[in-house]
């Protein structure tokens, strides 16, 4: 119970700005400012029926502690401007000589901007004793590339989501460092598909993470990936 428990808060506190767990980038010890308005991963008019039933099973999976649902916010990680500010400077000194910090007050999650239904509708569960995410995922009809078909970058993006949170789950503060993605049956456009990961080990920093893209009914699949995310180090110049 205990585990679960740490691993929920552990959960969600990866995607809510690592609330309660070390922060040596930020400048403020102070309380932060609620501005996470919408939890975008509960349904919505624009689901679509197996959308809604995938939710509704695993949510069900969830009562137990088995899974745990993870929240999803429009707005990046970290909860004050500041706080961004100083992350990018710790982890990302490079980087942050070329960052317009007034236009990071505008940033927000990539895949969270699109109006309802039109974009990426997803919701992911976490099993902690499996080390795994799954994502229930939605392309809407913004996502088209090969006419009737989601994007191969769509896909990729989402993989990239679902692989990363695994990672942040287990280690916190990660980046990709390598997405390896055989694309074996086209998604069709507006249809919903399940993205199972995989934690398949950690190696110091390197964490290596795998991936598949499946129908609903399991009987397609249509991608497969492996990952490897690399924790990163505030001691390193990157
Ligand atoms: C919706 C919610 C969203 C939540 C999840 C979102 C997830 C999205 C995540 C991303 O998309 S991040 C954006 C894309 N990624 C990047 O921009 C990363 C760019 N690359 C880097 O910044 C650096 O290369 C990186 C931080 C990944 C690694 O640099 P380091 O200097 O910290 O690592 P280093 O070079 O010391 O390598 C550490 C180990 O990893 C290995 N390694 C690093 N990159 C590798 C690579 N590409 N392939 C294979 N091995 C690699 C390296 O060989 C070494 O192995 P050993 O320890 O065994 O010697």
């Amino acid at each position: 119970m205990l585990r679960s428990c740490a691993a929920r808060l552990h959960a969600v506190g990866a995607l809510r700005g690592l609330r309660g767990c070390a922060r040596p980038w930020a400048r403020s010890s102070g309380p932060a400012p609620e501005f996470f308005h919408e939890d975008h991963s509960l349904p919505k008019p624009s689901w679509s029926k197996d959308m809604r039933l995938l939710f509704d099973q695993f949510m069900k999976k969830c009562e137990d502690g088995s899974w745990i649902h993870l929240p999803s916010y429009n707005y990046t990680l970290f909860q004050r401007s500041q706080d961004i500010s100083a992350f990018i400077h710790a982890y990302l000194p490079t980087a942050s000589k070329l960052i317009n910090e007034e236009k990071l007050l505008q940033a927000k999650i990539f895949t969270r901007n699109f109006e309802d239904g039109l974009g990426f509708e997803y919701v992911m569960f976490y099993n902690d004793v499996e080390k795994r995410v799954v994502c229930v995922f939605e392309g809407g009809p913004y996502l088209q590339g090969m006419p009737g078909c989601l994007h191969g970058g769509a896909i990729a993006t989402m993989i990239d989501a679902t692989v990363g949170t695994s990672a942040m789950i287990a280690e916190g503060i990660v980046m990709t460092a390598n997405l390896n993605i055989n694309f074996k049956r086209p998604v069709p456009l507006c249809s919903v598909v399940l993205i199972n990961s995989q934690l398949d080990k950690i190696e110091g920093r390197k964490l290596f993470i795998s991936c598949n893209v499946q129908s609903v009914d399991e009987k397609t699949l249509y991608t497969e990936a492996t990952s490897l995310f690399i924790k990163l180090d505030p001691e390193k110049q990157v």
